[in-house]
């Protein structure tokens, strides 16, 4: 597993269960902020559900349950002290699907700092709202019709939006389901520019079926298989000379 002086988060012989079915076996890895990590593997291998331990998105799931350690800056995230409202904002999450709240483009970034207090003065929020709007890649798209609704821009705006909306609430890890699979490679290669951009403020871990896009974006590469974590190395070593066979014959196109 590649070393890193700093680990944002870690997690530790994480064993993920959906009721008497395990999805992940004894998955342990290190996430910083200086790369981006792609969780790659076939369908079903347990990308999602790992990627969901991170925020405890798996704890909307009623059969999920997870053991082992996962820690935000070396605080366990599943103590009873956690408060998972926080957290969330902490690790904040971009999905598959943009998924825009029917309220305008403003309301979609506010939304998040007001219910956090980190504005109340509409002042502070328009600083929040353009900044995060310019972080996101959004702010020259968008700053003419901020009242107009975030689900009537384009798939890609959307989930730049989506983004933005993450950001606004000052997270320290973004985690991303596959943020790309419902664009076009244009709208593609702008949220590609954009995870570049970020890349060093937030640590960020994207799944993805893309190998290409993996190999694009990521600076660490894991690979997953029938829910165990393969193979965890820099991205140009597990793409050009990975340890595993496994792991060969994924990235060659062997199977998946
Ligand atoms: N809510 C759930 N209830 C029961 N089983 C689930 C649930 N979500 C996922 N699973 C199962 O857990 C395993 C891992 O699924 P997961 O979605 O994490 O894989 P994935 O690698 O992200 O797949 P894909 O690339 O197809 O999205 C699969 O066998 C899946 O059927």
């Amino acid at each position: 597993m590649p070393q890193s002086s700093t680990p944002k988060m870690s997690a530790r012989n994480v064993n993920v269960f959906y009721g008497e079915k395990q999805a992940i076996q004894n998955v342990s890895i290190d996430v910083d902020t200086d790369n981006v990590t792609a969780f790659i593997g076939p369908s079903g291998c347990g990308k999602s559900t790992f990627l969901r331990t991170l925020n405890r998105m798996n704890d909307t799931v009623a059969s999920a349950r997870v053991e082992g350690e996962i820690t935000l800056d070396g605080e366990n995230i599943y103590s009873s002290g956690m408060d998972v409202v926080q957290l969330r904002a902490r690790v904040g999450m971009v999905f598959q699907k943009p998924n825009p709240f029917p309220k305008s483009i403003y309301d979609n970034i506010a939304y998040g700092p007001r219910i956090h207090g980190l504005a109340s003065a509409k002042a502070d929020l328009d600083v929040i709202v353009e900044s995060s709007l310019r972080r996101a890649g959004l702010w020259d798209e968008v700053k003419d019709r901020l009242k107009d609704s975030g689900t009537a821009l384009s798939g890609g705006q959307q989930q730049r939006l989506c983004i933005g909306r993450a950001i606004a609430v000052e997270p320290e890890v973004i985690l991303m389901d596959e943020p790309c699979s419902a664009l076009d490679p244009i709208a593609t290669a702008k949220i590609e520019e954009l995870i570049h951009e970020l890349r060093g403020r937030y640590a960020i871990v994207i799944v993805t079926h893309n190998m290409q896009q993996a190999a694009r974006v990521s600076q660490r590469t894991a690979f997953f298989h029938l829910g165990t974590l393969v193979e965890y190395g820099s991205t140009s070593e597990i793409f050009t000379n990975p340890r595993e066979d496994r792991t060969k014959d994924y990235i060659t196109g062997r199977y998946g």
